[in-house]
Order: C-alpha cells, then sequence, then structure tokens
C-alpha cells in the first residue's frame, strides 16, 4: 500500500508505472458484520450508534471482473446511506446482498458475511478489468454510485430506471469508505483538478441526487425565478440544492435549525430563510394528528418572505414531519419532489390541497449515468461547490457517521482513506485559487 500511496503522492508516476504496482492482498476497509444486525433491537432509532456497528477491518481483495475497475481511495464521505447501513434501517443492507448475489456468478462476489460501505470516493485507478478502455491504472477519479447491469430496455432510456438498479456500497459490497474499492468502470469520472482528495470525495451522492431531483427534466424541472423551498438547506442535499437554485436563478427559501446554518445559508447567497427551530413550528399535534393551523403559519411566513409568493418547487427529504406542510405551502400547479424520509416513511398530507390545487409529487432517487457526469461537471468548472465542513479518518469513520445521525455536522463529513493528511491531490491551483472563499465556506463552522 505505500508504493501505492508514494506513486499518488509523487504526482508524476506514469500509467505502465501504476499498472506494474502489486496490488495487496488485503486492505482496509469500514464494514458491518452479519451476525451484528440484530444489535440494536428495541433501540429507538435515535439511540443507535453506529460508533458500535461500524468495523475497521482487513479485508481480502476482491477479484477484478469485467467492466470493472480497482481503485485506490484517498478520500471518501459519509452519506445518510452510511447512517442507514449502520442502525440496519429500515433494513439491514445484508438483504440487498443476498439478492445481488443471485444475479449471475459475478455479482455472487458480493455475498459476504461482511459489508464494506460507503458510496463516494475520489482516488486513483490501479487495475481495470477486461473491456474497460476509457480509464487506464494511473487515471484520477471520482466514482459515482450507479450500479446497474443495464440488459434490460427498461432502463435504456434513463439508466436509474434498470430493475437491476443499486446504489454501490449500500446494496452492492466493496464500497468507497475503504482504501481499496471496486466499481463499475462506468462509474468513473474525471476528479476535478481544483480539489483535494476529500473535497473531491464529498459531493458525488448528494450533488447528483439534488440535480436529478431539482434541475433535470426527469425531477422537478426547475426555471429561472422559480421559489424553491429547501429543507435541511445547510445539509448534504440541501446544500447542493442551494446552490442549484441560485446558479439556476431561482429563489432559494432555506429552511433550517439554527443560526450558523441560517449563516452559512447567507454565505451561499440565499436571503430568504426561515430557522424552524427559532420559530417552533410544530406540524404534528401528536402521532397520529397534524395541525394544518401550523401548515397555515409556515405558508404565511414563506409569503412575508417571498412578497406574497407561493412555492413553485419544495425540496423534500425529511418526510413524514414536514410532508403535510410542504404539500400545503406549494403553489396551484407547483412540484413536490422527494427523494426520502428520514422521519418516516409512511406519510400523511391532505389530498385535496394536492388535486384541487393540481400540484404533483414527483418521486426522484439519485441520477442516471449521465445526470451524475452532469452533475459532476459543474463541480469540475468551479460552478458549483464542495461543501465539507469537517475531515475524519478512516479509523474515525463511526464518529463521523454519528455526528450525521444525530445532525451535528454541516454541509458534508470527510473522510481521509490513504490521504495522510488534507489538502492533497490538487493539480490547478490557480484555478483554486479563484474559488477559494466558496470551496471553503463550510469549513469550521
Ligand atoms: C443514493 C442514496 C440514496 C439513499 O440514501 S435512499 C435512503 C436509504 N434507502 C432506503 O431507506 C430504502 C431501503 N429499501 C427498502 O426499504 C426496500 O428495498 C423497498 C421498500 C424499497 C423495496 O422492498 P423489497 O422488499 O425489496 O421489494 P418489494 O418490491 O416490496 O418486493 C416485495 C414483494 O412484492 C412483490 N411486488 C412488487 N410490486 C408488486 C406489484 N405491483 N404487485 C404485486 N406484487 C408486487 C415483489 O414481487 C416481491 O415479491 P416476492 O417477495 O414474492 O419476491
Ligand atoms: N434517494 C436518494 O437518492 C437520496 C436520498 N437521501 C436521503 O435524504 C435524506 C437527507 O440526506 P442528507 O441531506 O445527506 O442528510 P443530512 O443529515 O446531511 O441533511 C439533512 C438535513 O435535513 C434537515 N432535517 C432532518 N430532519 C428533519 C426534520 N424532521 N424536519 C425538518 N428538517 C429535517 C436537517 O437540517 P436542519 O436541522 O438544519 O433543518 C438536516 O441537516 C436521508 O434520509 C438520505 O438517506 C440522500 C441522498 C440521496
Amino acid at each position: 500500500m505505500k508504493d501505492i500511496l508514494d506513486a499518488i503522492q509523487s504526482q508524476n508516476a506514469s500509467s505502465e508505472d501504476f499498472a506494474a504496482l502489486p496490488l495487496p492482498e488485503s486492505y482496509r476497509a469500514i464494514t458491518v458484520h452479519k451476525d451484528e444486525t440484530e444489535m440494536f433491537a428495541g433501540l429507538a432509532t435515535r439511540d443507535k450508534d453506529p460508533r458500535k456497528s461500524l468495523h475497521l477491518d482487513d479485508v481480502p481483495l476482491p477479484e477484478l471482473g469485467p467492466g470493472e475497475a480497482l481503485v485506490a481511495v484517498m478520500a471518501s464521505s459519509v452519506n445518510y446511506n452510511s447512517v442507514w447501513t449502520s442502525i440496519f434501517e429500515p433494513l439491514s443492507t445484508f438483504g440487498f446482498l443476498e439478492r445481488y448475489g443471485k444475479v449471475s456468478e459475478l455479482t455472487k462476489r458480493h455475498d459476504l458475511p461482511y459489508h464494506i460501505i460507503g458510496s463516494d470516493l475520489a482516488g486513483v485507478v490501479l487495475r481495470t478489468g477486461p473491456g474497460v478502455n476509457a480509464w487506464r491504472p494511473g487515471d484520477e477519479v471520482v466514482a459515482h454510485c450507479l450500479s446497474v447491469e443495464l440488459e434490460s430496455s427498461d432502463g435504456h432510456n434513463d439508466t436509474m430506471l434498470d430493475p437491476e438498479q443499486r446504489i454501490w456500497g449500500f446494496e452492492t459490497n466493496f464500497g468507497g469508505l475503504a482504501e481499496i474499492a471496486l466499481v463499475k468502470s462506468n462509474q468513473l469520472m474525471p476528479k476535478p483538478d481544483h480539489l483535494s482528495w476529500e473535497e473531491a470525495a464529498s459531493p458525488g451522492l448528494v450533488n447528483s441526487t439534488a440535480y436529478r431531483q431539482l434541475v433535470s427534466a426527469n425531477g422537478a424541472n426547475m426555471k429561472q425565478g422559480d421559489n424553491v423551498l429547501i429543507w435541511g438547506a445547510s445539509g448534504g442535499l440541501g446544500s447542493y440544492a442551494t446552490q442549484f437554485a441560485l446558479a439556476g436563478g431561482a429563489t432559494p427559501i432555506c429552511v433550517v435549525s439554527s443560526p450558523e446554518k441560517a449563516e452559512i445559508c447567507r454565505a451561499m447567497g440565499a436571503e430568504l430563510i426561515i430557522d424552524r427551530a427559532a420559530e417552533d413550528y410544530r406540524f404534528w399535534k401528536d402521532e397520529n394528528t397534524q395541525d394544518p393551523k401550523e401548515w397555515k403559519r409556515f405558508g404565511k411566513r414563506i409569503r412575508e418572505l417571498t412578497g406574497g409568493e407561493d412555492i413553485d418547487i419544495v425540496f423534500e427529504h425529511p418526510g413524514k414531519e414536514t410532508f403535510g406542510a410542504s404539500v400545503f405551502v406549494t403553489r396551484k400547479g407547483g412540484t413536490i419532489t422527494t427523494c426520502a424520509s428520514t422521519s418516516g416513511y409512511m406519510h400523511q398530507y391532505d389530498n385535496r390541497y394536492l388535486w384541487m390545487s393540481l400540484k404533483r409529487i414527483i418521486g426522484s432517487h439519485f441520477a442516471n449515468y449521465r445526470e451524475a457526469w452532469e452533475a459532476n461537471r459543474l463541480i469540475a468548472k468551479g460552478k458549483i461547490h464542495p461543501t465539507l465542513s469537517k475531515t475524519y479518518s478512516l479509523e474515525e469513520t463511526g464518529q463521523a457517521t454519528y455526528d450525521v445521525h444525530r445532525n451535528l455536522h454541516q454541509g458534508k463529513v470527510g473522510v481521509l482513506c490513504l490521504a495522510p493528511e488534507e489538502g492533497l491531490g490538487v493539480r490547478d491551483h490557480e484555478m483554486r485559487a479563484q474559488h477559494l472563499d466558496a470551496i471553503n465556506r463550510f469549513r469550521n463552522v
């Protein structure tokens, strides 16, 4: 591993040099264990502690198959799916691996008693399998997390519709929170030259998801002037949704839960901000009953901020807690686009406000190959910036995941895998200097 790291850090090793480097038989990786899936039985979601279920293990290097690549991972990031995996909710991910293992001889490799997690990476290609021509050992890359088989025509227009669509490192094994990862080569994209490894690794999953959910015609198809209500606007998804709204000429109405988070949104350029904690919205009277008066109070506040206008697009993900309010505050003909249900997936809303006002709910999930590529291109061009707030070592991934689970973080939380320290891997210093303030906006808040 040391030779691999030396070659990467030299920044001038050739593709042949990388191809000649021997690969280790094993590597360090963050895992959950199949025999521990019941360890939190009976505990409330909040009390399930990722620090107990995430392990740093030595694991054998998987065999490389056709169309695949082994990547030396310099940095990765924590996503909320890392939280779900670590608390075995809503399902243990081993069911996904078992199911994937049944697809073919090659996919059998994924069905193991341990699951190497992680759905983001920035690093360097070490080896490519048969049939890979677009990438070579030594290429500096990031990887998006869409894994598809593409054998069915169902996915040929939009790769997210493939019946064998999976999220790498969540529904497949050999993820990015590790020193080496196994990906399909069509997950690879060029690493933005002006970013460090940990900065480049942090946008992938959430940036692509926000791009499809908000910008793409497969999502809300946002246009100039739209009022976009963004829940968790300084969080993982929200920090990219806010940037897309601003960059696309829309008006974000950012919902956050503290003055510090409100300040981050202001620093991104947002002007209309609601602190849901300070204003104490209680959309639910009790576990089964919502309070439409609170939806109205929230809508009135939005109208105050916008000068009387309602919301064109709601960027939804909290789910149960907020969905009733989201449907209510959307304007006639507007769109609620949802990709998650952090606070509960059995939503309740008043359907009269949906049908009588011709609103639409759009389900959105990650991004297709092209959308992921376009989202990464915007990062590489410096039009959208990483929102990395803090970086942990691989050993500290449990703590990093705990922070996200408990909503103690801002933007994105990074993890150094092979990178010995932060700030390495930048090639285009001139471009970096142009965007330095924006790149560092979420740091140390
Ligand atoms: C990029 C990052 C993303 C995120 O972070 S997202 C957040 C994290 N992800 C999650 O929380 C999602 C976790 N996944 C799940 O909870 C489950 O994964 C799903 C609920 C999404 C799906 O459940 P399942 O059990 O895998 O599949 P079924 O499709 O519900 O299959 C159950 C049975 O129902 C049958 N069925 C499906 N559709 C129909 C239909 N229309 N009519 C009749 N039957 C149907 C199937 O065939 C199957 O049957 P048979 O059990 O016998 O195989
Ligand atoms: N389907 C897909 O493709 C994807 C789905 N997801 C899912 O989206 C969800 C959010 O992910 P991500 O943005 O990375 O997570 P983060 O935790 O980084 O950000 C979410 C933000 O939402 C806000 N929030 C949390 N709970 C509530 C609540 N009950 N009511 C209102 N606001 C709330 C918080 O902001 P504040 O406290 O400031 O209001 C929080 O910072 C997760 O469930 C994740 O699994 C994520 C990526 C892709």
